[in-house]
């Protein structure tokens, strides 16, 4: 039975109509490809001999490559499917070969004139190199062009030939770009993954040998990585064993050498052996936004297979795919072992439905677990597999509400975060506790320190470490903290409630006591919102061990709390972290103006080091951002609807276009005024989706883990956002504006393709001189 592997369709894509006669075709070629209705034909005066086409209907044609192997099995190279002159054009123009420089595989495109030349013919090349540096000396003295921007940073055409693998034409490509943004539109006109990934690394300046290391060298991660012990290494991922690929004793042939390249990584962001009818299914799915789901960058394939010997933690800026990486993480831990528990968690419900919808997506045959602690992927906000425990476990979780809080918590509901309990208590504690009368101080006092330290006496808060926490305390100042510390617990008793973060804490003790812990691998997302009793909660459902947590997460789009000393709650971090650089989501202008607001602040990880927010890149070009401000007075209401309707006369989909305020009321407002001016508009609830049709409004609290194709922030007014916060202490101050710049930089980064900010007066200082 011959083999399929898919190639691609990144400009030739395969539209709706025509999925299913794709589908029929591959299907047949599994069966049979000698089936006479297929037409698998080869072409005369072809420039790669292996080159095929076969008959979709009557009109259109597949062109494919075949492989045959001494004593393996035939390969058949699917590449996309044209109407019948076109495609024979192109099955008799493309080769499929491994690069000669950076021996990756590669289909290219040869003209006639050279169909029959070998590729790495070195002395024509070299003088194809001379003549066109020549000709670009030439037009430079002559005052033709401007200096281009790989020859500003020192880039040569014989570099990118014969050090990186460029052809002479592609490479002049690249050297005739004037500027990045030029360069960036290259990324997509190469048909080849490493070529992609070798632009890329040019955009980020990287030297020669830096692109080339881009492009065939998987990452090294061993000296900040603990090796598995073998005892307790979880299988690696299951390669198929592939009857045409064996290992070489012989002198290879170059199909055998073309087979083997399917491996390598960056080739494996291109091309991908269809196992099957689901997969089939899959990769002609796969389109623009669904590339996600078959092709990954090598970076993200490494995250996605590499063992751990314990926690590893992967950093990265908005839109580099962490979420990507986590859902074919859990995937592929689930396929290696069917009775492994894994949870695939994040920061709310609602962002946690998403990972289900996305893991579906990648796979629907995957085994979800029903129950925390079954085998197979369980998915949760964290606070919703507290309560599972709490649910399930209720006496347990009962007798440990004691143990940390001091009280049963029987009867009493959850509520979200209590900053107006804690404002009372600083109120009515202000003569005795001076300055410390702040409801966030004494709020974050309490998550990471009393309820983190699981403290129900005086004496316990008095004897506790509070080295690192920021602010140093007296004795006298610990008592007078401790006793606003009781206040608050009994009103809390008072008014039956417990808060998330204490289920959190209870739920880490009470999950401790099961035996053989909940999970085997727990995968987090936006790890960088969680609180520290949450973190617990976490180690608890997980012990200790081979990829026992993973977890996602980006320092600058912490719109939530402070950073949490990973060993103050039990999880053994290491030197197991790694940043991803390349934006997927957003283009380039839309990337530099959200980083805009992150500049002037400082991003503290949570061990304590600072985030840096240099060298992200995307790989995308658009628009630049747009600011529209109106007079102070004037109706920036009817901005929105402007800009609003503009995108929907050009033919933008409204499902895909996000109107985001920092205010609730006026997301609710804008969803009003548009919907009464004609414009369908839905104020997006926290456990709702968006409705066909529609623009949708949110929070930009609520944008997190988004993503639309066109956003417009709604006023982003100096003095309104950030909002100025009168009486409160500088570190407060300081907090809030570290926040709001965070939260800025998520909403921002929320674009796909363009981005539109609205402000009346003055724009907020937070955008600088975007
Ligand atoms: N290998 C890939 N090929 C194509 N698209 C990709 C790839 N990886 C990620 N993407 C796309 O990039 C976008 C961002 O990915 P993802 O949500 O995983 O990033 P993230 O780092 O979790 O972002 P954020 O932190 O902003 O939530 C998504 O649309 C995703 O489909």
């Amino acid at each position: 039975m011959p083999q399929v592997v898919w190639a691609q369709q990144k400009s030739n894509k395969i539209d709706g109509s025509v999925k299913p006669k794709v589908f029929n075709f591959v299907t047949k070629l599994y069966e049979d490809d000698t089936a006479p209705g297929l037409h698998i034909e080869p072409m005369v005066n072809a420039a790669d001999p292996r080159a095929r086409t076969g008959r979709v209907d009557d009109g259109l044609r597949a062109v494919l490559f075949r492989l045959d192997p001494p004593g393996g099995e035939v390969t058949y190279v699917f590449i996309g499917v044209w109407e019948h002159d076109e495609a024979i054009e192109i099955a008799k123009t493309r080769r499929l070969q491994v690069n000669p420089v950076n021996g990756v595989n590669e289909i290219i495109e040869v003209g006639a004139g050279e169909a029959s030349q070998h590729v790495d013919d070195v002395v024509a090349k070299a003088q194809e190199i001379a003549a066109a540096q020549q000709k670009a000396a030439e037009a430079t003295a002559a005052g033709l062009i401007v200096t281009p921007v790989l020859e500003r940073k020192g880039y040569t055409l014989a570099g990118l030939v014969e050090d990186v693998g460029f052809s002479v034409a592609d490479a002049e490509r690249l050297m005739a770009a004037r500027d990045e943004a030029e360069l960036s539109e290259l990324v997509d006109a190469f048909g080849n993954a490493w070529q992609e990934l070798a632009v890329i690394a040019m955009l980020e300046g990287q030297p020669i040998e830096g692109i080339l290391a881009e492009i065939t060298e998987p990452i090294d991660d061993s000296d900040t990585v603990d090796e598995i012990d073998e005892s307790d290494a979880v299988d690696e991922p299951a390669e198929p064993a592939r009857a045409s690929t064996p290992e070489p004793d012989h002198v290879q042939t170059e199909d055998e050498r073309i087979l083997r390249g399917f491996q390598h990584p960056a080739a494996r962001r291109q091309f991908t052996y269809v196992e099957g009818q689901d997969e089939l299914r899959r990769v002609i799915e796969a389109e623009d936004f669904g590339a996600w789901t078959v092709f990954l960058h090598p970076d993200q394939r490494h995250y996605v297979d590499r063992d751990y010997a314990g926690t590893f933690r992967l950093t990265g800026g908005a839109g580099t795919g962490k979420t990507v990486i986590l859902l074919h993480r859990a995937r592929r831990l689930a396929l290696a072992n069917p009775d492994a528990r894994i949870v695939l968690t994040t920061f709310t419900r609602s962002l946690a439905r998403m990972l289900s919808r996305d893991l579906q997506r990648l796979d629907p045959k995957l085994k979800l677990a029903n129950r925390l602690g079954e085998a197979g992927i369980y998915i949760g906000g964290v606070d919703q597999l507290v309560a599972e425990v709490q649910r399930r476990w209720k006496r347990q979780f009962n007798a440990a509400s004691v143990e940390v809080i001091g009280s049963s918590i029987a009867g009493r509901n959850p509520v979200t975060k209590q900053s107006t309990q804690w404002a009372t208590v600083a109120q009515n504690m202000q003569a005795v506790l001076g300055p410390l009368a702040d409801a966030d101080f004494l709020d974050e006092e309490y998550l990471d320190i009393v309820l983190r330290e699981r403290i129900i006496s005086r004496d316990d808060y008095l004897r506790t470490s509070r080295l690192g926490s920021g602010v140093r305390l007296g004795r006298k100042q610990r008592v007078d903290v401790w006793n606003a510390i009781e206040q608050y617990r009994l009103s809390e008793r008072v008014d039956r409630e417990v808060t998330f973060p204490e289920l959190a804490a209870i739920g880490a003790v009470a999950a401790a006591g099961v035996e053989g812990g909940l999970a085997d691998h727990v995968l987090v997302d936006e790890g960088q919102d969680l609180v520290a009793p949450q973190w617990q909660f976490l180690r608890a459902l997980a012990r200790p061990g081979a990829n026992d947590l993973f977890i996602a997460e980006d320092a600058h789009q912490r719109i939530y709390g402070r950073p949490v000393r990973m060993a103050r709650v039990g999880i053994d971090l290491r030197g197991r972290s790694r940043r991803l650089k390349l934006n997927y989501r957003t283009t380039q202008e839309t990337l530099d103006f959200a980083l805009e607001a992150l500049r002037g602040e400082t991003w503290e990880t949570g061990e304590g080091t600072l985030e840096d927010a240099s060298g992200y890149v995307s790989a995308r070009r658009g628009p630049a951002p747009r600011l529209v401000g109106t007079p102070a007075g004037g109706a920036q209401i009817d901005v929105v609807q402007a800009e609003v309707r503009h995108w929907i006369d050009d033919g933008v989909d409204p499902l895909t276009i996000a109107v985001l305020a920092r205010k609730r009321n006026d997301a609710q407002s804008i969803a009003t005024f548009l919907s009464d001016a004609g414009i369908p508009a839905r104020l997006v609830q926290a456990s709702s989706e968006g409705v066909k049709g529609s623009v949708v409004t949110m929070t930009m609290h609520q944008s997190k883990g988004h993503e639309f194709s066109r956003v417009l922030l709604y006023d982003m007014s100096r003095g309104r956002f950030p909002a100025t916060l009168r009486g409160a202490s500088e570190a407060v101050r300081d907090e809030h504006r570290r926040h709001e710049a965070a939260l800025l930089y998520v909403s921002a980064t929320r674009a796909r393709d363009e981005l539109v900010v609205t402000y009346e007066g003055e724009v907020t200082g937070l955008l600088g001189d975007a």
